[in-house]
């Protein structure tokens, strides 16, 4: 797949916006009825001139009326063609990114030492807007411009083979003059891609390490680091805008040169009337204007591609978990118990994580896994929540009557709602209690929520929760206290009322209270949930029913 989106990743994108395609087509129809309206404007005026200037008479009626059609033709298919064409442009931005967040949703958990959240912005940002662009506006376009030129040399070969040679020749001239620099503009193309995706990777560091920054006073190298990342975009930008403008004017001369040789082989043609050569000018210019610009478009294209490239390879993200192939319904009303059967697991390139793994928990069962440091036991925490799959044995859950089934084989949203995890740093959003709590379960009422932070022991009562539900906790909760985010993320995981609940090190960072409401909480959970709890802490570990330890 990705060999084949490598050779053509311009092409690789069109299915993925296949809900555009009559759009585009008649975006590029509005655009050759545009360009034609504009040759017929040119041509209908330098032939009115000419008359007057040339015989010293008026045009007809007719002339004056097609001009005037022409021009509001003009008018009316100009505000079309953008309007379509950026309505079908957000669609596409839209559809692209939809797509690519899929890909990135599927993919990322996977989580490489090569990936960066600022790469991955800026593919979403950067590279969708240019190729937005290309498939709203500059494809339509290209066909228009191609179209035109062929019916426009057909055109000519009446009037004389060598004028419509000449306006070939100038085709010609156009790529000879364009493809010298192909490789250079190509080069600079990718330059400013990578020069853009290191301000935005430097820029996504920054701002999550901004406490760092203030707390050892980085905060003049954090903006020369900025100041320098973006004087490399300004200057190799300036140099491929250099390049862009020199090819530009090359090819307008060889516009200039057609039209003239276009004039010299009418002129030199007996019984042409002399007052349509300047029409034949006019005509010949307005039409090879746009070839010009699309032979710069198709010249150019390198860094569409490599934008598309990256894009395909976001979508085409290999899944970190494989499709559920042959689901089982399985829903025990009661806590679900855990088999880990011979379970190893090493990341992508590392040594093994997870050495050979077994353990058991029965349903309700409150255990406690310890071990040193490396040991394993946060990707055995994801193992369990599926998000990675093991190299090799089993992990099967069992309901209170004896039933078993392997965790492989339950469907994905019912698999969600039965097992949770609650880690150390889970992320909270910006937004209110209830966004937050939505995240989890988008059905929650507002009873629901206030009835899950009781559990958690985190009740909204007085002035910090004025709002309740609707109080705001900022970006990263960054106005909840370590041991209210660790509640409120168990509150969270509570919604769903799981069936397991895998606790990594979540009361790791709290006080002796914090922890004991924390640990009161999930005590109350008896009965009803099985709990896993990953922890270095003694008093932490007291609190489970047994205590496991990896890695010994
Ligand atoms: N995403 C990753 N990619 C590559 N290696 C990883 C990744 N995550 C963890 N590791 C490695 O896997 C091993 C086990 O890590 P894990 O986090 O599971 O250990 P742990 O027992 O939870 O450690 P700690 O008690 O310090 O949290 C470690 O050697 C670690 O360096």
């Amino acid at each position: 797949m990705i060999a084949s989106i490598r050779h053509n990743p311009l092409l690789g994108l069109v299915p993925h916006m296949a809900g555009e395609w009559s759009g585009m087509a008649w975006t590029a129809v509005v655009g050759i009825l545009n360009n034609l309206a504009l040759i017929f404007l040119a041509v209908v005026g330098s032939y009115v001139v000419a008359l007057a200037v040339l015989r010293q008479d008026v045009a007809a009626p007719g002339w004056w009326a097609a001009g005037i059609v022409a021009v509001i033709l003009r008018a009316v298919l100009t505000w079309h063609e953008m309007d379509i064409s950026h309505s079908i442009a957000y669609r596409i931005l839209a559809a692209l990114r939809m797509a690519l967040f899929d890909g990135f949703a599927r993919g990322v958990p996977a989580r490489r030492p090569g990936q960066h959240t600022g790469k991955l912005a800026a593919t979403a940002m950067g590279d969708v807007e240019k190729l937005e662009f290309f498939y709203a506006h500059t494809v339509a376009q290209l066909a228009g411009s191609a179209v035109l030129f062929v019916a426009g040399v057909g055109l000519l070969v009446p009037l004389g083979l060598d004028v419509a040679v000449a306006l070939l020749s100038g085709f010609v001239a156009l790529i000879a003059v364009t493809l010298p620099g192909l490789r250079r503009g190509a080069e600079l193309g990718a330059q400013v891609q990578d020069a853009k995706a290191a301000v935005s990777v430097l820029a996504v560091d920054l701002l999550s390490g901004t406490r760092e920054i203030l707390g050892f006073g980085l905060i003049p190298q954090a903006q020369a680091q900025l100041a320098e990342r973006s004087r490399a975009v300004d200057s190799v930008q300036r140099k491929l805008s250099a390049f862009l403008a020199l090819g530009s004017s090359a090819r307008e001369l060889c516009v200039l040169g057609t039209v003239v040789a276009v004039f010299l082989a009418a002129v030199s043609k007996p019984g042409v009337d002399p007052v349509w050569i300047p029409a034949l000018v006019a005509g010949t210019l307005t039409l090879l204007a746009p070839v010009a610009e699309g032979v710069a478009t198709v010249t150019q294209l390198q860094p569409h591609r490599a934008s598309a490239l990256r894009v395909l390879e976001g979508i085409s993200l290999a899944a970190t978990v494989p499709e559920v192939e042959a689901p089982v319904a399985f829903n025990p009303s009661g806590p679900l118990g855990v088999d880990v059967r011979d379970v190893e697991f090493t990341y992508d390139g590392g040594t093994p994580a997870l050495r050979r793994t077994s353990l058991s928990v029965a349903p309700g069962e409150h255990v406690g896994i310890s071990g040193p440091s490396g040991a394993g036991k946060t990707t055995l925490a994801r193992l369990l929540l599926r998000l990675w799959v093991p190299d090799s044995g089993t992990i099967t859950f069992a309901s209170g009557d004896g039933r078993t089934v392997d965790s492989w084989a339950l469907p994905e949203p019912s698999f969600r709602r039965m097992v949770t995890l609650v880690e150390q740093d889970s992320p909270v959003f910006h937004g209110s209690v209830l966004d937050n709590m939505h995240l989890a379960d988008p059905a929650a009422t507002e009873e629901d929520v206030l009835d899950a932070l009781d559990r958690a022991g985190l009740p909204l009562g007085g002035k910090r929760w004025t709002s309740g539900v609707d109080t705001l906790i900022g970006e990263q909760g960054m106005s909840l206290s370590g041991g209210e985010r660790a509640r409120f993320c168990l509150a969270r995981a509570l919604l769903l009322k799981p069936k397991l609940l895998v606790l990594d090190e979540t009361t790791a960072s709290l006080d002796a209270a914090s922890e004991r409401a924390l640990l009161d909480a999930v005590s109350r959970l008896a009965g009803e949930t099985t709990v896993i709890t990953i922890s270095h802490r003694e008093s932490t570990l007291a609190a489970c029913d047994r205590r496991v330890q990896l890695g010994v």
